[in-house]
Formats: C-alpha cells, structure tokens, sequence
C-alpha cells in the first residue's frame, strides 16, 4: 500500500469510482471524499464508499491525505489545487483525473508549493451517465491511464501513483501533456464531437419526425446517441481546453468526409470498399487488444 490516506475531491462517476476500487483493492487505510454539492455528498455518504465526507470545506482531510485526486468537472480544476494548497500535507501526491491534460499542467505550472509532488492523470474509463451512483469499482479494470508528469518530478511520487493505478486494475502509460492531447482528440474527443453533430442533425431533419428518429433508431445510430448522451458541462469544457487539437481533428475529418462524398458522387467503389476495408481492421484490432 502506497498510500495511507486518500482525498477525492469530487465524488461523482470518476470519484466514485475510484473510491469504489481503492476500497475494493484495498489501495488505501482511509478514504475522504469531499464534493460542493449537497445532494452528491448525501448520496456518497448513503452508498457508504468513504471513511468521511465534506462538503466544500476539505481542508481538514487534506492536512492527513498522502493522495489527492482532483475529480472535479475540468473547468475547477485548476482553481480547486489552488484552493487546497495551503492545507496540503508536505509530502503529498497531488493528481487529478482530468480529459484534458495541457491547459491544466500550463494553469499550475511555477504555482504550486515545492514539498507537493503534483503528477496529473487521465483514467481512459468512462461512462455517459454522472454522478456518485453512476459509479462502479470495476471502471479502471484493464482501461488505460495516462500520467502526464512535468519535467523534473519526484520519481518516487510518480512510481506510486503508477502503483496506486495498476493496483485498482488499470494499465498505466507516461506522456507528454501535448501528446495526450492530441492522442485524445482522435480517439476520444472527436468521436464525441460527431456523435453530438449526427444525433443534432438527425432531429433537425426536416423531412423524418423526431417520433420516427427514435422509433427506428437501429445498431448504428443508437451507438452514437449513448455518448451523445455524455454531461454536456464535461464535453463542453473539454471542447474549450483542447481548443488547437481538437479543430485540428475536425478539418482533418472534414477532408475526409469530403474524400468519401466524393467517391459516392463519382461511383468510385474501389476508394469505398478500400476505406471500408481499412476501417474494419482497426475495428479488429481494437477487439483483439481487448482480449490480451
Ligand atoms: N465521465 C467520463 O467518462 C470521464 C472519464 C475520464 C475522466 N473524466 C474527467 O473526470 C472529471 C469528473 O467527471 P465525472 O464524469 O466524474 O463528473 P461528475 O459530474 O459525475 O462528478 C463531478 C463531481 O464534482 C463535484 N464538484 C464540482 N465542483 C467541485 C468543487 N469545486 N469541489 C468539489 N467537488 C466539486 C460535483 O458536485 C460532482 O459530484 C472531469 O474532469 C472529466 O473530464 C471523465
Ligand atoms: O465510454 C464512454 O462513455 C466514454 O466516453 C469514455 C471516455 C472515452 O472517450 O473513451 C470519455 C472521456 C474521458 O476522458 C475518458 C473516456
């Protein structure tokens, strides 16, 4: 065990979640769980998943954390380390388990106090749905986190928190803050991005009434409603903190998009089923991953 005492600041899906596993894994002694809403904290002290809870006071559980995981919506993230700092145990492992890792590591950076070892993180877990309930020990189960530590920190700090991840079943890997970035909007924010136009789109539709969009939503459209159906505060923030990759995405796709409208207009077939093919076998790949 690495880490004694652990502070979740924000217990919703994420922070839930983690105390969920820490509890199951037996990661930590003692779990705190500290969230400004009223009705989360009932809910996180109903479910019985920590040892104490706050609402927005959480400075007397940050004087006794080893680990601090900052599990607010992106937007507060920065300003709720700044909040916290001055009641930091000397020693402690600051992180946080925010989608965007750039704009945050650029928000702390030369801020914080020299004897708080911060390491930011990014468990590539989730669900569509929000909340304490809405989270479950099992989220980080063979899902990657990405640590994306600045130059020069403790490596110690690092390892343990490596260590604190795999031991709640996750895979860790360590990358630059701007990698992650751009890594994320390709497999993650873009994605998101079009299951938010495509559903938009097909209940502005004219021509097919929302009753029909939703009686005859079959496979595929019905995939891209349930993260259509992510916390519209999370998409939007991670839209406006991942600004410069993301729009690099959406012209990439653009291109793309106009590639294939292109071959339909002009009965190219090769160039579809070439696309097609291609596609089909990262679809495979991704599977086999899964099963190693
Ligand atoms: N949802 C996902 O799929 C997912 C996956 C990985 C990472 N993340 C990241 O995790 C973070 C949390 O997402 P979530 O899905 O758990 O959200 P959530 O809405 O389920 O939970 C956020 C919680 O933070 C609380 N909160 C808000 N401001 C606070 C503050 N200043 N201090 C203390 N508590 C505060 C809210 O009351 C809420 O209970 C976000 O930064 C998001 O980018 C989300
Ligand atoms: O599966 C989902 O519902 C998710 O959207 C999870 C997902 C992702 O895109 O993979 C969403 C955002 C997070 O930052 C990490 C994970």
């Amino acid at each position: 065990m690495r880490f004694e005492t652990l502070l979740i600041v924000g217990g919703g899906l994420i922070g839930s979640s983690i105390a969920r596993a820490a509890r199951a894994k037996d990661q930590c002694k003692t779990i705190y769980i500290a969230d400004t809403s009223e009705a989360a904290c009932k809910s996180i002290t109903e479910l019985g998943i920590a040892d104490g809870v706050a609402d927005g006071h959480a400075d007397h559980f940050a004087a006794q954390a080893d680990l601090v995981i900052l599990c607010t919506p992106s937007a507060r993230l920065a300003t709720t380390a700044m909040n916290l700092m001055p009641s930091l145990k000397a020693g402690a492992v600051l992180t946080d388990v925010g989608s965007v890792k750039g704009h945050l590591v650029q928000a702390l950076a030369g801020r914080l106090r020299k004897d708080i070892h911060f390491v930011p993180g990014h468990p590539i877990a989730g669900t569509e749905n929000s909340g304490p309930e809405a989270g479950f020990a099992e989220l980080f189960e063979k899902r990657w986190c990405v640590l994306t530590p600045p130059k020069g920190t403790n490596e110690t700090a690092v390892a343990d928190l490596i260590a604190f991840w795999k031991g709640l079943g996750s895979l860790v890997e360590v990358m630059d803050p701007s990698r992650h970035d751009m890594v994320m909007a390709t497999t993650s924010h873009l994605p998101h991005l079009i299951a938010y136009t495509l559903v938009g789109t097909a209940i502005d539709m004219e021509t097919v009434t929302n009753k029909e969009v939703v009686k005859f939503s079959a496979g595929g459209f019905r995939d891209f409603t349930r993260i259509a159906a992510s916390d519209p505060v999370m998409w939007r923030d991670v839209f406006l903190t991942n600004k410069t990759a993301t729009l690099e995405m959406v012209d990439r796709f653009i291109e793309d998009l106009t590639a294939l409208k292109r071959a339909i207009r002009w009965d190219d077939g090769d160039m579809l089923l070439d696309n097609f093919a291609k596609t089909r076998d990262i679809r495979r790949r991704i599977l086999d991953a899964d099963k190693d």
